[in-house]
């Protein structure tokens, strides 16, 4: 007898009473229960190896590193009493530091109250505090944060621009776990000239999160800097978010951050257990495994029908394709895995791109985000009874109905109200989900040897450049680029150096094409007058 739909809705429902989330994996036609059958001894294996995770085993064995991001909600679960303390004391610290900074206990050097805070940071350093501030920030919070997530000139200064005098009264937080990212480095570098040029103190409205010990660390400790906030190596970038580096930015915006780690924390608790079908994570995991073949054959498209979720899925980018794109598995296999993620919000994407998941590839599965609550008061009626958000509900709901009817498949997660306890809950839905699914494939999820190659290029461009600018000055006739390339003995990059040489003459930087310089055979290039 074919299983009723509501029959297959109500056996692949789960529902957190505390935390008052559903996840519904009916539409992922996939799933059946034969398939969870044959994934058991996986998931048994993912078990053991998250308990093994939780106790301070080397869970990144490629970088040789524990893997603590549960600690930070359940200090308690630290394997040692020292990484306990320093747990307890961090979070207690960034508590204090938020509080005297509301109180006016700490002010600027010229005695004004902060207003602002501009956080610099970039990959897990800026993406969970986003998500974080605009799903939960209050309305009119204590300090109102802007970010500098990227080393574009233009963007930091609107940015500068935009706050004018306030940049005055705002706490410029650095965070960097490595303390070494280029990006925020050149973000800092650039504010520090405008304290400069303005005749401002920096040091007295900066605050440091990065580990102990690393470069911006010292820099914080020489320059004697407001405040410096632990980030531990045991933390991922992408799993930072219940760390300092979302805590501090989190407690200066008056976002309650023990509901942050309460959410998490209860969240976490039902993630542990060792029954797919009691556990959350483990069950996502297997939704993802069953629409993917578990090769990601499927993109996960994060479709909340929320505004203030609209970051999850650039937060979800990180965490999801960061962890399980890798080359190898733990054998050294090349499995060229992952799951690609995108998404923005409901309804607004049903007139984007909804209708090529509706009609064409069917290369992805959706997972709606429903919140029940519309909106804290004042609702009505725009037509006899219908709300605004009646509307947004249903539309989520024939979207996902139409993409079912046509064989696409979804996941719907559902919570009552966006909180920041149910923000971090699905915060930590994800962290373990990912966690299970890269056991079930058996690939490391904590680390990212893929981010250096890319960075390492750049470096050699820089040192290309400098040499090409050195060389440029001693024929100030000019050269073509074939003679240039050959001088600087780098006659095979001389597309890179045409694009290194065609950015600085863009920006009146000492370059000048003599020609036309969308005609690059026997282009030649001279030093600027
Ligand atoms: O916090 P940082 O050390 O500056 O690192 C910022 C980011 O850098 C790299 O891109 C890593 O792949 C990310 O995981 C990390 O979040």
């Amino acid at each position: 007898m074919t299983q009723t739909l509501w029959q297959r809705y109500q056996d692949w429902l789960y529902y957190h009473n505390g935390l008052e989330l559903y996840l519904d994996l009916s539409r992922v036609s996939g799933l059946t229960q034969e398939l969870l059958q044959e994934l058991q001894p996986r998931f048994i294996r993912a078990f053991q190896d998250m308990a093994a995770l939780e106790s301070g085993s080397i869970a990144n064995p490629d970088e040789q590193r524990m893997v603590g991001h549960y600690w930070l909600r359940d200090a308690d679960l630290a394997p040692t009493p020292d990484i306990q303390r320093d747990i307890r004391e961090s979070i207690d610290r960034v508590e204090q530091f938020a509080q005297q900074v509301h109180r006016g206990e700490i002010k600027t050097s010229h005695g004004e109250k902060f207003t602002d805070i501009v956080a610099i940071g970039i990959g897990g350093s800026a993406l969970g505090p986003q998500f974080v501030n605009q799903a939960v920030a209050p309305a009119q919070p204590p300090l109102a944060i802007h970010f500098i997530d990227n080393t574009d000139p233009a963007g930091i200064d609107r940015l500068v621009g935009d706050l004018g005098d306030r940049l005055h009264t705002s706490l410029i937080v650095v965070t960097s776990k490595s303390g070494g990212t280029p990006e925020p480095r050149n973000g800092m570098w650039e504010l520090q000239r405008v304290f400069r040029q303005r005749e401002w103190l920096f040091a007295p409205q900066a605050v440091a999160v990065t580990m102990a010990g690393s470069h911006l660390d010292q820099t914080a400790q020489a320059e004697r800097w407001l405040a410096r906030f632990p980030m531990f190596d045991w933390v991922g970038g992408r799993t930072s978010e219940l760390a300092t580096v979302g805590l501090v930015p989190a407690a200066l915006q008056g976002i309650p951050i023990r509901e942050l780690l309460r959410g998490a924390r209860e969240m976490d608790q039902v993630t542990r257990i060792a029954d797919v079908k009691q556990n959350p994570a483990a069950l996502l995991a297997l939704a993802w495994y069953a629409t993917g073949q578990g090769q990601g054959r499927k993109d996960m498209v994060i479709l909340p029908y929320k505004d203030s979720l609209s970051l999850l899925s650039r937060y979800l980018q990180q965490l999801v394709m960061e962890s399980l794109g890798k080359e190898k598995d733990l054998d050294g296999h090349v499995v060229n895995q992952g799951i690609a993620v995108y998404g923005n919000k409901g309804s607004t994407d049903q007139h984007a791109y909804v209708q090529q998941l509706r009609e064409g590839l069917n290369n992805f599965f959706a997972t709606f985000i429903e919140v029940l609550k519309d909106r804290k008061s004042g609702d009505w009626e725009i037509e006899p009874g219908i709300t605004t958000g009646d509307y947004l509900s249903v539309f989520l709901q024939g979207t996902r109905q139409a993409l079912y009817e046509n064989g696409r498949e979804s996941i719907t997660i559902t919570i009552r109200e966006v909180t920041p306890k149910t923000v971090a809950a699905l915060i930590a839905l994800y962290e373990r989900a990912v966690g299970f699914y890269a056991s079930l494939i058996h690939i490391n999820a904590y680390h990212q040897p893929g981010v250096e190659a890319g960075k390492k290029v750049a470096g050699e461009i820089l040192q290309l450049q400098r040499k090409l600018l050195n060389t440029l000055r001693e024929h100030p006739h000019g050269l073509t680029l074939d003679e240039l390339a050959q001088k600087v003995q780098a006659p095979a990059e001389i597309e890179t150096i045409y694009k290194i040489l065609r950015h600085l003459e863009a920006n009146q930087r000492g370059v000048e094409f003599i020609g036309e310089k969308h005609k690059l055979a026997g282009l030649m290039v001279r030093p600027q007058n």
